[in-house]
Protein backbone atom coordinates (compact mmCIF):
# COMPACT_ATOMS: atom_id res chain seq x y z
CA UNK A 1 0.00 0.00 0.00
CA UNK A 2 0.88 3.39 -0.84
CA UNK A 3 2.41 5.74 1.84
CA UNK A 4 0.32 8.99 2.47
CA UNK A 5 2.33 11.70 1.78
CA UNK A 6 2.35 14.33 5.11
CA UNK A 7 3.04 18.00 4.39
CA UNK A 8 2.94 19.98 7.77
CA UNK A 9 2.66 23.75 8.14
CA UNK A 10 3.97 25.27 11.28
CA UNK A 11 6.30 22.00 12.08
CA UNK A 12 8.27 23.80 15.04
CA UNK A 13 5.16 24.84 17.09
CA UNK A 14 3.59 23.56 19.79
CA UNK A 15 1.43 21.41 17.72
CA UNK A 16 3.10 20.84 14.22
CA UNK A 17 6.08 19.62 16.46
CA UNK A 18 3.74 16.69 18.11
CA UNK A 19 2.44 16.32 15.08
CA UNK A 20 5.87 15.72 13.24
CA UNK A 21 6.80 13.16 16.19
CA UNK A 22 2.85 11.20 15.55
CA UNK A 23 4.11 10.84 11.57
CA UNK A 24 7.35 9.02 12.54
CA UNK A 25 5.46 6.52 14.45
CA UNK A 26 3.09 5.68 11.61
CA UNK A 27 4.39 3.67 8.88
CA UNK A 28 1.28 4.13 6.32
CA UNK A 29 2.04 7.96 6.63
CA UNK A 30 4.85 10.43 5.27
CA UNK A 31 6.43 13.25 6.62
CA UNK A 32 7.51 14.90 3.51
CA UNK A 33 8.56 18.53 3.98
CA UNK A 34 7.66 21.18 7.03
CA UNK A 35 6.50 24.93 5.62
CA UNK A 36 8.44 27.72 8.31
CA UNK A 37 9.56 30.77 7.13
CA UNK A 38 12.83 29.73 8.68
CA UNK A 39 15.64 27.23 8.07
CA UNK A 40 14.51 27.16 4.56
CA UNK A 41 16.48 23.91 3.22
CA UNK A 42 17.38 22.21 6.90
CA UNK A 43 15.96 18.85 7.87
CA UNK A 44 13.32 19.40 10.03
CA UNK A 45 14.23 16.35 12.10
CA UNK A 46 17.32 17.87 12.43
CA UNK A 47 16.20 21.17 13.77
CA UNK A 48 13.30 19.52 16.33
CA UNK A 49 16.32 17.55 17.69
CA UNK A 50 14.60 14.48 16.57
CA UNK A 51 17.11 12.92 14.47
CA UNK A 52 17.47 13.08 10.50
CA UNK A 53 13.80 12.92 8.44
CA UNK A 54 14.90 13.57 5.13
CA UNK A 55 12.18 16.14 5.08
CA UNK A 56 13.19 19.98 4.59
CA UNK A 57 11.45 23.46 5.69
CA UNK A 58 10.09 24.86 2.70
CA UNK A 59 9.39 28.52 3.11
CA UNK A 60 6.32 28.86 0.82
CA UNK A 61 2.98 26.92 0.95
CA UNK A 62 2.89 26.83 -2.60
CA UNK A 63 6.48 25.93 -3.23
CA UNK A 64 6.49 23.13 -0.37
CA UNK A 65 3.41 21.75 -2.71
CA UNK A 66 5.00 21.98 -6.00
CA UNK A 67 8.64 20.69 -4.94
CA UNK A 68 7.46 17.80 -2.27
CA UNK A 69 3.75 16.84 -4.11
CA UNK A 70 1.81 15.68 -0.84
CA UNK A 71 -1.10 14.19 -0.63
CA UNK A 72 -2.08 16.00 2.60
CA UNK A 73 -1.42 19.53 4.43
CA UNK A 74 -1.58 19.79 7.91
CA UNK A 75 -1.74 23.07 9.32
CA UNK A 76 -0.99 24.35 12.86
CA UNK A 77 -0.11 27.79 12.24
CA UNK A 78 -1.70 30.90 12.84
CA UNK A 79 -5.24 32.05 12.42
CA UNK A 80 -3.77 35.31 10.14
CA UNK A 81 -2.39 32.69 7.83
CA UNK A 82 -4.69 29.58 7.91
CA UNK A 83 -7.17 29.90 5.28
CA UNK A 84 -4.81 31.22 2.41
CA UNK A 85 -2.80 28.38 3.36
CA UNK A 86 -5.62 26.53 2.59
CA UNK A 87 -7.25 28.17 -0.67
CA UNK A 88 -3.74 27.65 -2.01
CA UNK A 89 -3.10 23.45 -1.05
CA UNK A 90 -7.05 23.12 -2.65
CA UNK A 91 -6.53 24.64 -5.63
CA UNK A 92 -3.24 22.43 -5.21
CA UNK A 93 -5.28 19.14 -5.04
CA UNK A 94 -3.84 18.71 -1.67
CA UNK A 95 -5.73 18.02 1.35
CA UNK A 96 -5.83 20.10 4.14
CA UNK A 97 -6.53 18.53 7.61
CA UNK A 98 -6.36 21.84 9.48
CA UNK A 99 -6.24 22.40 13.38
CA UNK A 100 -5.65 26.04 13.33
CA UNK A 101 -8.86 27.96 14.72
CA UNK A 102 -10.02 31.46 13.78
CA UNK A 103 -12.76 30.80 11.17
CA UNK A 104 -15.66 32.50 10.60
CA UNK A 105 -18.59 30.52 9.15
CA UNK A 106 -18.82 32.17 5.91
CA UNK A 107 -14.89 30.74 5.62
CA UNK A 108 -16.09 27.59 6.18
CA UNK A 109 -18.67 28.02 3.41
CA UNK A 110 -16.40 28.97 1.14
CA UNK A 111 -14.01 26.58 1.68
CA UNK A 112 -16.53 23.92 1.07
CA UNK A 113 -17.61 25.29 -1.96
CA UNK A 114 -14.19 25.55 -2.95
CA UNK A 115 -13.41 21.83 -1.97
CA UNK A 116 -16.20 20.37 -3.96
CA UNK A 117 -15.56 22.54 -6.99
CA UNK A 118 -11.70 20.92 -6.90
CA UNK A 119 -13.13 17.38 -5.99
CA UNK A 120 -11.40 17.09 -3.30
CA UNK A 121 -11.69 16.88 0.62
CA UNK A 122 -10.68 19.03 3.81
CA UNK A 123 -11.02 19.03 7.69
CA UNK A 124 -11.21 21.79 10.12
CA UNK A 125 -11.43 20.30 13.71
CA UNK A 126 -11.49 22.71 16.11
CA UNK A 127 -10.51 20.51 18.79
CA UNK A 128 -8.37 16.79 17.74
CA UNK A 129 -8.78 15.19 21.47
CA UNK A 130 -11.59 12.79 21.54
CA UNK A 131 -12.70 13.71 25.05
CA UNK A 132 -13.09 17.56 23.98
CA UNK A 133 -15.53 15.99 21.03
CA UNK A 134 -17.34 14.16 23.66
CA UNK A 135 -17.53 16.98 25.67
CA UNK A 136 -19.27 19.37 23.04
CA UNK A 137 -21.68 16.32 21.91
CA UNK A 138 -22.53 15.94 25.65
CA UNK A 139 -23.22 19.56 25.79
CA UNK A 140 -25.70 19.64 23.39
CA UNK A 141 -27.53 16.47 24.41
CA UNK A 142 -27.74 18.44 27.92
CA UNK A 143 -28.76 21.68 25.94
CA UNK A 144 -31.94 20.20 24.90
CA UNK A 145 -33.42 19.63 28.70
CA UNK A 146 -31.29 22.44 30.27
CA UNK A 147 -31.34 25.45 28.12
CA UNK A 148 -29.38 27.78 30.53
CA UNK A 149 -25.86 27.16 29.98
CA UNK A 150 -22.45 29.21 30.28
CA UNK A 151 -18.70 28.24 28.93
CA UNK A 152 -15.93 28.77 30.56
CA UNK A 153 -12.53 27.94 28.53
CA UNK A 154 -9.17 27.85 29.65
CA UNK A 155 -6.02 27.92 27.79
CA UNK A 156 -2.10 28.72 28.20
CA UNK A 157 -1.34 32.37 27.96
CA UNK A 158 0.42 32.03 24.46
CA UNK A 159 -3.08 31.51 22.73
CA UNK A 160 -3.60 33.91 20.20
CA UNK A 161 -7.58 33.82 19.60
CA UNK A 162 -10.43 34.32 21.67
CA UNK A 163 -12.79 32.56 22.22
CA UNK A 164 -11.12 29.32 21.67
CA UNK A 165 -12.09 27.45 18.50
CA UNK A 166 -13.15 24.55 20.74
CA UNK A 167 -15.55 27.31 22.39
CA UNK A 168 -16.80 28.36 19.27
CA UNK A 169 -17.95 24.53 17.97
CA UNK A 170 -19.60 24.42 21.36
CA UNK A 171 -21.65 27.39 21.09
CA UNK A 172 -22.49 26.67 17.59
CA UNK A 173 -23.80 22.76 18.92
CA UNK A 174 -26.03 24.26 21.83
CA UNK A 175 -27.22 26.76 19.94
CA UNK A 176 -28.24 23.96 17.12
CA UNK A 177 -30.25 22.21 20.22
CA UNK A 178 -31.37 24.69 22.54
CA UNK A 179 -34.77 26.64 22.15
CA UNK A 180 -33.63 30.50 22.07
CA UNK A 181 -33.43 32.12 25.08
CA UNK A 182 -31.61 35.03 26.44
CA UNK A 183 -30.03 34.25 29.57
CA UNK A 184 -29.24 36.54 32.68
CA UNK A 185 -31.31 39.27 34.25
CA UNK A 186 -32.34 41.95 31.56
CA UNK A 187 -31.56 44.96 33.40
CA UNK A 188 -27.81 43.29 34.14
CA UNK A 189 -25.44 45.66 34.20
CA UNK A 190 -21.77 45.42 33.83
CA UNK A 191 -19.44 47.91 36.46
CA UNK A 192 -16.38 46.33 34.97
CA UNK A 193 -16.24 46.03 30.94
CA UNK A 194 -16.35 42.30 29.85
CA UNK A 195 -16.75 40.79 33.42
CA UNK A 196 -19.77 38.82 32.01
CA UNK A 197 -17.95 37.78 29.08
CA UNK A 198 -18.56 37.09 25.35
CA UNK A 199 -22.27 37.05 23.89
CA UNK A 200 -23.23 34.19 21.75
CA UNK A 201 -26.91 34.25 20.75
CA UNK A 202 -27.89 34.27 24.18
CA UNK A 203 -25.69 33.25 26.36
CA UNK A 204 -22.17 33.47 27.37
CA UNK A 205 -18.46 32.05 27.07
CA UNK A 206 -15.56 33.29 28.92
CA UNK A 207 -11.87 32.76 28.15
CA UNK A 208 -9.37 32.55 31.08
CA UNK A 209 -5.92 32.38 29.91
CA UNK A 210 -2.80 31.84 31.97
CA UNK A 211 0.97 30.09 32.19
CA UNK A 212 0.69 26.32 32.93
CA UNK A 213 -2.96 25.64 31.35
CA UNK A 214 -2.92 23.27 28.60
CA UNK A 215 -6.52 23.38 27.03
CA UNK A 216 -9.64 22.97 29.28
CA UNK A 217 -13.21 24.11 29.17
CA UNK A 218 -16.39 23.45 31.42
CA UNK A 219 -19.68 23.64 30.17
CA UNK A 220 -22.32 25.12 33.05
CA UNK A 221 -25.36 24.35 32.86
CA UNK A 222 -28.28 25.64 35.36
CA UNK A 223 -32.10 24.62 36.34
CA UNK A 224 -34.03 25.49 39.78
CA UNK A 225 -32.28 23.46 42.08
CA UNK A 226 -29.47 22.24 40.24
CA UNK A 227 -26.43 22.26 38.03
CA UNK A 228 -24.10 20.48 35.57
CA UNK A 229 -21.10 20.65 35.01
CA UNK A 230 -19.59 18.89 31.68
CA UNK A 231 -15.57 19.13 31.58
CA UNK A 232 -12.77 18.43 29.53
CA UNK A 233 -8.86 18.77 30.06
CA UNK A 234 -5.96 18.29 27.53
CA UNK A 235 -3.29 17.79 29.98
CA UNK A 236 -0.84 17.74 26.88
CA UNK A 237 -0.86 18.12 23.63
CA UNK A 238 -0.35 14.22 22.47
CA UNK A 239 -4.14 14.38 23.37
CA UNK A 240 -4.78 15.61 20.49
CA UNK A 241 -2.81 12.92 17.96
CA UNK A 242 -4.76 9.97 17.55
CA UNK A 243 -7.74 12.59 16.13
CA UNK A 244 -5.23 14.26 14.15
CA UNK A 245 -3.87 10.57 12.40
CA UNK A 246 -7.50 9.75 11.92
CA UNK A 247 -8.16 12.49 10.23
CA UNK A 248 -5.22 12.24 7.49
CA UNK A 249 -6.71 8.81 6.68
CA UNK A 250 -10.78 10.00 6.31
CA UNK A 251 -9.49 13.01 4.48
CA UNK A 252 -8.37 10.72 1.58
CA UNK A 253 -11.88 9.17 1.29
CA UNK A 254 -13.99 12.23 1.38
CA UNK A 255 -15.36 15.07 -1.07
CA UNK A 256 -16.10 18.33 0.78
CA UNK A 257 -15.35 20.09 3.79
CA UNK A 258 -15.52 18.40 7.12
CA UNK A 259 -15.91 20.43 9.81
CA UNK A 260 -15.79 18.97 13.32
CA UNK A 261 -14.01 15.35 14.09
CA UNK A 262 -17.11 13.98 15.80
CA UNK A 263 -18.17 13.78 11.68
CA UNK A 264 -15.50 11.40 11.37
CA UNK A 265 -15.52 9.42 14.58
CA UNK A 266 -16.90 6.15 14.34
N1 LIG B 1 -7.55 21.59 16.67
C1 LIG B 1 -6.85 21.26 17.76
O1 LIG B 1 -7.05 20.18 18.33
C2 LIG B 1 -5.83 22.20 18.27
C3 LIG B 1 -5.65 23.39 17.64
N2 LIG B 1 -4.70 24.26 18.06
C4 LIG B 1 -4.56 25.46 17.26
O2 LIG B 1 -3.43 25.28 16.41
C5 LIG B 1 -2.82 26.54 16.15
C6 LIG B 1 -1.34 26.45 16.50
O3 LIG B 1 -1.21 26.27 17.89
P1 LIG B 1 0.22 26.10 18.57
O4 LIG B 1 0.95 24.96 17.94
O5 LIG B 1 -0.01 26.09 20.02
O6 LIG B 1 0.93 27.48 18.15
P2 LIG B 1 2.48 27.80 18.04
O7 LIG B 1 2.59 29.29 18.11
O8 LIG B 1 3.26 26.98 18.98
O9 LIG B 1 2.86 27.32 16.54
C7 LIG B 1 2.52 28.00 15.37
C8 LIG B 1 3.66 27.80 14.38
O10 LIG B 1 3.26 28.33 13.12
C9 LIG B 1 4.40 28.95 12.55
N3 LIG B 1 3.96 29.90 11.53
C10 LIG B 1 3.51 31.16 11.69
N4 LIG B 1 3.22 31.70 10.50
C11 LIG B 1 3.48 30.76 9.57
C12 LIG B 1 3.37 30.71 8.16
N5 LIG B 1 2.96 31.77 7.47
N6 LIG B 1 3.71 29.57 7.53
C13 LIG B 1 4.13 28.50 8.22
N7 LIG B 1 4.27 28.48 9.56
C14 LIG B 1 3.94 29.61 10.22
C15 LIG B 1 5.12 29.59 13.71
O11 LIG B 1 6.48 29.81 13.39
C16 LIG B 1 4.96 28.52 14.78
O12 LIG B 1 6.04 27.61 14.73
C17 LIG B 1 -3.61 27.57 16.96
O13 LIG B 1 -4.59 28.16 16.14
C18 LIG B 1 -4.29 26.72 18.03
O14 LIG B 1 -5.47 27.29 18.49
C19 LIG B 1 -3.91 23.98 19.14
C20 LIG B 1 -4.06 22.82 19.84
C21 LIG B 1 -5.04 21.82 19.45
O1 LIG C 1 -4.48 27.05 21.18
C1 LIG C 1 -4.64 25.94 21.75
O2 LIG C 1 -3.82 25.50 22.56
C2 LIG C 1 -5.83 25.15 21.44
N1 LIG C 1 -6.60 25.54 20.47
C3 LIG C 1 -7.78 24.92 20.03
C4 LIG C 1 -8.96 25.83 20.28
O3 LIG C 1 -8.85 27.05 20.05
O4 LIG C 1 -10.01 25.34 20.70
C5 LIG C 1 -7.95 23.52 20.56
C6 LIG C 1 -7.49 23.34 21.96
O5 LIG C 1 -8.41 23.96 22.81
C7 LIG C 1 -6.09 23.89 22.16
Amino acid sequence: MEKIRVAIAGPRGRMGSEAVKMLMKDETLQFVCGVDPKYNGEDVGDILGLGALSAPFVPDVRQALETYRPDVLVDFTTPHVVKQNMVTAIEAGVRPVVGTTGFTPEDIEELDRLCRTQGIGAIIAPNFAIGAVLMMKFAQEAAKYMPHVEIIEQHHDQKLDAPSGTAVKTAEMIQAARQELRQGHPEEKETIEGARGGYYNGFRIHSVRLPGLVAHQEVIFGAVGQTLTIRHDSINRESFMPGVNLAIKKVMEHTGLIYGLENIMV
